[in-house]
């Protein structure tokens, strides 16, 4: 694997473009339009930069500019033709997402190249169907900050070939230096299935006035050394995105307890995104 597409270049697209070109890898990123690539590219140089600064980069990484250098932000899908691996991380949209892989799966000329999501919790199989490859299609779900956290879900779906996925725990493994879990293609796979419920009692529980935001997220850090608190978590996340997932498990299960609350809701209804808007459970 040496030449890797990422389509959406937002919070996690420009995590995964960044550690794949870190690998030495060729990248192309595809956002809709400019000012969305001029944002993911900031992010990305923002990470790079501090990386340098404090001595993290490697000598088989080389320079931020050298890491820089390895990925091309463009807006046309075309541009994707050549790649053997496309990870696709656009905004939770099952509709946008089922699109995109249509369109993916006629641009890629290579018919064993593997089309993948990085998807929260929309099942697999809904984008592989939609494609002539389903047996190449999988979720590869990465984890929020992408250059810092270790874990990457791998999701076949019941039609992909296992030889799909063991290519993409090379990529992940040898290549990425993640460490790779399995997961059954149902939402949320393993990691949102029970942090999702966690984030949500979160909300419910400031929303009904029984403690502060700080006080709630400070009781996790100090009495179980979480590295951050759930709302705080989910301004990291986006409060968008965290919205749209407790969406699909909803949808996929029928518990109350992937319900979104109201305020939730309301948050995102304002804008209030965490931040990415600069307002969420907390100002930034
Ligand atoms: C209803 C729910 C819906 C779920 C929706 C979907 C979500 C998903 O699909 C899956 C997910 O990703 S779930 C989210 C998983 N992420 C977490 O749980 C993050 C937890 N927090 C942390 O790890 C630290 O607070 C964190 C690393 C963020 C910050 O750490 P600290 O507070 O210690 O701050 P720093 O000292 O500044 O950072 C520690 C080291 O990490 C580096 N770093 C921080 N942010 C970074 C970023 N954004 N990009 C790159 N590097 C970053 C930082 O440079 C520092 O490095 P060292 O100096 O080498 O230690
Ligand atoms: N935020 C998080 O903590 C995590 C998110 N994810 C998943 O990763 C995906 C992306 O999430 P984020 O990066 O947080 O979202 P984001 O909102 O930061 O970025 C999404 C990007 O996709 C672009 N986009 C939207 N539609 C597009 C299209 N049709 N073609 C090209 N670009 C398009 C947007 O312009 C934006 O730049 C979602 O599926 C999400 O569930 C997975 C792990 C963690």
């Amino acid at each position: 694997m040496e030449r890797v597409g990422v389509v959406g270049f937002g919070l996690m697209g420009a995590g995964i473009a960044e550690v794949s070109a870190r690998a030495g890898l060729d990248v192309v990123v595809v956002d809709a339009d400019q000012a969305a690539l001029d944002r993911g590219r900031s992010r990305l140089e923002a990470s790079l930069r501090r990386a340098e600064a404090k001595g993290k980069l490697t000598a088989a990484e080389g320079s931020a500019d050298d890491v820089l250098a390895r990925i091309r932000p463009v807006t046309e899908l075309d541009a994707l033709a050549d790649r053997q691996l496309v990870v696709e991380a656009i905004v939770e949209d099952e509709a946008a997402k089922v699109d995109l892989f249509r369109t993916l799966d006629k641009t890629l000329t290579d018919d064993q190249a593997i089309l993948a999501s990085n998807t929260s919790s929309i099942p697999i199989m809904k984008l592989g169907v939609v494609t002539q490859r389903p047996e190449h299609v999988l979720g590869i779900h990465f984890f929020n900050p992408v250059p810092v956290l270790k874990l990457v879900e791998l999701v076949p779906s019941l039609l992909t070939a296992p030889e799909t996925t063991e290519r993409s725990r090379a990529f992940v493994q040898d290549r990425l230096g993640k460490q790779a879990i399995d997961c059954q293609d149902r939402a949320g796979f393993v990691v949102n299935a029970l942090l999702i419920p966690f984030i949500l009692s979160a909300i419910r529980m400031y929303e009904s006035g029984f403690a502060s935001a700080e006080d709630i997220d400070q009781g996790l850090v100090l009495g179980a050394a979480h590295p951050q608190g759930p709302l705080a978590l989910a301004d990291l996340i986006g409060l968008d995105t965290t919205k749209a997932v407790a969406e699909s498990l909803y949808e996929e299960f029928k518990e109350p307890l992937y319900a979104a609350p109201p305020l939730l809701q309301r948050m995102v209804d304002a804008g209030l995104l965490g931040r990415k808007s600069g307002r969420g459970f907390y100002t930034y």
